[in-house]
């Protein structure tokens, strides 16, 4: 038995909007429906103000959805970016934009002390393994690390720690975290289907990272990194937004078109308020396994000048490595695996200058609520 279209509006007519009591099928917020199989997935169009209000709607959509003969699995969003806001909504979102004196900002999630982002302005500039890395390299300074895996284009934290298998849910919503290297991990991966068509993974982004936040139960964190879709669109400018973070960390290559992209990096972070904690050039320089011979392969250094011109601290730099990679694509992060080398003690510098980066902006931020 297969479902229709028409047989998931129907359902959600029988879902109501709080304030109005209108049908939500009537209510023009739905966007497309796709229906693959048994699977349903679609998202309804919010005000990003709404955003808690019409979790409930979401989570009746799921389950009138759910309730469906011949449907196997539902996925429901909520998106703030499907319609183009009214007048009162742009004035109500302009008033929430932290201005330049940074308030207001999104509340913090209880237990976790620190949420900082690892960022990158394009895809494939090695920004998961420097994000792993740091985690563990975090961990090794004493912290207690947990990280949260939101590239929604290609979340590689499962392989990177080389896990298997699904969270657990501990009680109602709440999903226990997965654990490797003592670490507290979570990945989008493990909530979107791989199938989920990229269009459909944008949208998803924010109720996704939402449940990341708030419905895994992190226990007590003192650090909780966040490896972030690479790229500065919307989803990531909402992200940005609407996690409470204490700094943002920029992975950047040294070639000129990436330093380009790592500009915008900058730009986004800074037009939310979000503290720049600094910039790392990856894939440095190359050290040849056979003579020991260093080659400056992308003109290394330019991440260095780039983070002078910028007026934020430069972090330092990994090199172009064969074990990085060997380690990353095989499930143990190099830190973890051969905490003697080299190549783990420069990402333990890194860790040692965003320990330190994490004081002055814990210092400068506003102070964190606790729910
Ligand atoms: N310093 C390094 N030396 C050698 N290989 C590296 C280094 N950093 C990353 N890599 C490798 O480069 C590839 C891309 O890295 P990674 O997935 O971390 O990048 P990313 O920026 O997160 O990519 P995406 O944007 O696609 O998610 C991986 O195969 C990884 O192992």
């Amino acid at each position: 038995m297969t479902v229709s279209r028409a047989d998931v509006l129907r359902a959600l007519e029988l879902v109501k909007l709080p304030a109005s009591g209108q049908s939500l099928a009537a209510s023009g917020r739905i966007g497309d429906i796709l229906v693959e199989g048994g699977k349903v997935i679609f998202a309804i169009g919010i005000d990003a103000t709404e955003a808690s209000a019409m979790e409930p709607v979401r989570r009746a959509a799921e389950s009138a959805v759910g309730g469906l003969p011949g449907v196997t699995q539902v996925l429901v969003g909520l998106t703030a970016d499907k319609a183009p806001p009214s007048a009162a909504m742009q004035a109500r979102q302009q008033a929430q934009r932290p201005g330049p004196g940074g308030a207001p900002k999104p509340s913090g999630v209880p237990g976790v002390k620190q949420i900082i982002a690892v960022a990158s302005g394009k895809g494939g500039v090695g920004k998961s393994t420097t994000a792993a890395n740091l985690a563990v390299a975090l961990s090794t300074l004493g912290l207690k690390v947990g990280v949260l895996d939101s590239d929604i284009y290609g979340p590689s934290m499962p392989k990177i720690f080389g896990i298997t298998g699904k969270p657990q849910i501990v009680s109602g919503r709440t999903l226990a975290p997965m654990e490797a290297y003592g670490l507290k991990i979570m990945s989008i991966g493990f909530l979107v289907d791989e199938e989920t068509p990229m269009i459909w993974r944008g949208p998803m982004v924010i109720s996704a990272i939402t449940q990341m936040l708030r419905e895994v139960a992190w226990g007590e964190l003192d650090v909780l990194v966040v490896d972030m879709p690479p790229g500065t669109g919307d989803a990531q400018l909402t992200m940005a937004q609407q996690v409470p973070l204490a700094g943002a960390v920029i992975v950047s290559t040294p070639q000129d078109l990436a330093l380009l992209d790592a500009r915008r990096g900058v730009a986004m972070f800074r037009k939310v308020a979000v503290p720049i904690l600094g910039l790392v050039e990856n894939m440095s320089y190359f050290i040849c396994p056979e003579c020991g011979h260093q080659s400056d392969i992308f003109a290394h250094g330019g991440a260095r000048h780039e983070a002078e011109r910028l007026h934020i601290p430069f972090l330092g730099e990994i090199p172009l490595a064969m074990p990085i990679r060997e380690t990353s694509d095989g499930g143990r992060p190099i830190v973890a695996s051969d905490p003697s080398s080299a190549h783990a003690k420069a990402y333990v510098a890194l860790a040692r200058q965003v320990q330190a980066g994490l004081g002055g902006a814990m210092r400068a931020a506003p102070r964190i609520v606790i729910e």
